[in-house]
């Protein structure tokens, strides 16, 4: 069963002049931890951007389930989480406060609600500090909560804009372990990501992306198997997407 597909789609920033995203179709069956992967200004956060309904496609259609943001929009938010790559988190509010204001949003409330916090930070290791101001906290454990605010409604399905980028090893363990038994429990997750071994590692699907399009598609394994003589998903990458260093994004 597909989770989410997109036909004919395409972005522009410049009134049609140029396209970042160009005529991608793109298909996610459920149970998937997708991985979204590519060199800077590749398009992931603009795809990944438009997949969960934050940015307009320029032209083109994207369902979730079978619906649609235009005619179903109240529907597919309930079924959805967005982790974004900015920290969507109000500094001056303290974690419990943020992750209040942020499960309200997906109409948790009262007992319910505190239990989904408690355990939520129990799990990212920051109980102890439920209480203080996120401007206190460090980039990890900002990450850490950044991914709660996105999973307190326990979503169908997951979006994640680059959720390990510039957090430690351990933190980047919890993050993963978490969206490793969501997904266990039915979530679709979709996530970019530049760390290719993580990706090779965590994914059961992955697209490599770039200048708008999708260059290959499949496993990690079906991906090395399918560049020769390629090891690991670094070495597939670079043949894919050449050694130029890229000054897009
Ligand atoms: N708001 C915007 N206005 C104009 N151009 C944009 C905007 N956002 C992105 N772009 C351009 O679109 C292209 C794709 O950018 P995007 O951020 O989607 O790539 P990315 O693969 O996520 O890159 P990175 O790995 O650096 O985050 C780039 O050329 C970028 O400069």
């Amino acid at each position: 069963m597909e989770a989410l597909k997109c036909q004919n789609l395409n972005k522009s920033y410049d009134g049609k002049k140029t396209y970042v995203i160009k005529d991608l179709n793109l298909t996610i069956e459920k149970g998937e931890i997708f991985g979204l992967l590519g060199p800077n200004g590749a398009g992931k956060t603009t795809l990944i951007s438009m997949m969960c309904g934050l940015m307009k496609p320029t032209s083109g259609k994207i369902s979730l389930n079978n619906l649609n943001f235009q005619s179903n929009p109240t529907e597919i938010q309930k079924k959805m989480g967005v982790v974004p790559q900015e920290y969507a988190l109000y500094p001056t509010l303290t974690a419990f406060e943020n992750l209040e204001f942020f499960g309200s949003l997906y109409n948790l409330k009262g007992k319910d609600l505190k239990n989904r916090i408690e355990s939520g930070l129990k799990k990212v290791n920051l109980m102890d500090y439920r209480n203080r101001p996120i401007k206190d906290f460090s980039g990890g454990m900002k990450r850490r909560i950044n991914l709660l605010t996105g999973i307190l409604h326990n979503p169908e399905i997951l979006f994640l804009d680059e959720p390990t980028v510039g957090v430690d090893i351990q933190s980047r363990e919890v993050i993963l372990s978490i969206l490793e038994e969501l997904n266990t429990g039915g979530t679709t997750i979709i996530y970019t990501s530049h760390h290719l071994s993580e990706a090779q590692n965590f994914c059961t699907q992955i697209s490599i992306i770039d200048k708008g399009r999708i260059l290959a598609q499949g496993t990690a394994e079906e991906l090395i198997n399918s560049v020769q003589p390629a090891t690991n998903l670094e070495e597939v990458f670079l043949e894919l997407t050449g050694n130029q260093i890229r000054n897009d994004a």
